[in-house]
């Protein structure tokens, strides 16, 4: 059974180079070309998944559809969950990175990125642009849990849990999935997959459009790891 995964396209905010989390920015023009070369890519390895999951966010939703439809593979049935989303980037979300890594020094800026259990500071009710870098979403309205920044460790307890109760079962039932997601949800999910430790995690960095596959024995065991590349 073969699990693919898929960073989202390039988005407008890695573009600008600023901090993105839980805020549902577009797909930039580049990122659109790499959902798009993603599916192709999959097209001529032949992969056709029979399910595939994705967040709440739209650049990785689009990403699917995009990847998808180049696949010609669009009648299959995308299940979307917020325990997908990128991690809550807390009080640097909408901020550049260059300019938080001057404020913070690079040691907790890297400890936050890369590292595995130090959360971002979190958004503070008192900032100017609070609203804005937290705005209320309807669309999270009834799920209890809202929060106000994310380690990786925050991230990986939510995505490894939606890991056993969707994914899991639709690889046994279905053979191959693929699942749409985020630079940091990924991660959370390949460290759980390739048993990375902590002290480890800092050195995985997932390219945006890239289908990563791995197939698996029903144990979760890897047999082979491809990565399809540009
Ligand atoms: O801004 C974000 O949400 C993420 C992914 O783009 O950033 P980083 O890669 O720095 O964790």
């Amino acid at each position: 059974m073969k699990l693919v995964l898929i960073r989202h396209g390039q988005s407008e905010w890695n573009a600008k180079n600023l901090f993105t989390g839980w805020i549902d920015v577009e797909l930039s023009e580049k990122g659109k070309e790499e959902a798009k070369k993603a599916g192709k890519l999959l097209k001529e390895a032949e992969i056709f998944p029979n399910i595939c999951y994705t967040s709440y966010l739209k650049r990785a939703i689009h990403t699917a559809q995009i990847a998808l439809c180049e696949l010609g593979w669009e009648h299959i049935d995308v299940l979307r969950s917020w325990k997908l989303n990128e991690r809550h980037y807390g009080d640097w979300q909408g901020k550049n990175k260059n300019e938080v890594k001057e404020k913070y020094g690079e040691e907790l800026f890297m400890a936050v990125r890369r590292g595995y259990d130090t959360p971002p500071p979190p958004i503070e009710e008192s900032e100017p642009d609070f609203e804005e870098r937290y705005p209320v979403d309807l669309k999270y309205a009834n799920i209890g849990y809202h929060p106000k920044s994310e380690s990786l460790k925050d991230t990986r307890e939510r995505v490894i849990e939606y890991f056993y109760e969707e994914i899991v079962p639709s690889l046994l039932v279905y053979g191959d999935v693929m699942i749409a997601a985020h630079g940091n949800s990924l991660r959370a999910l390949i460290m759980y997959l390739e048993n990375i430790a902590p002290e480890d995690i800092h050195k995985i960095e997932i390219p945006t459009g890239t289908p990563i596959v791995y197939d698996l024995t029903k144990e979760l065991k890897i047999k082979n790891k491809t990565i399809y590349n540009h």
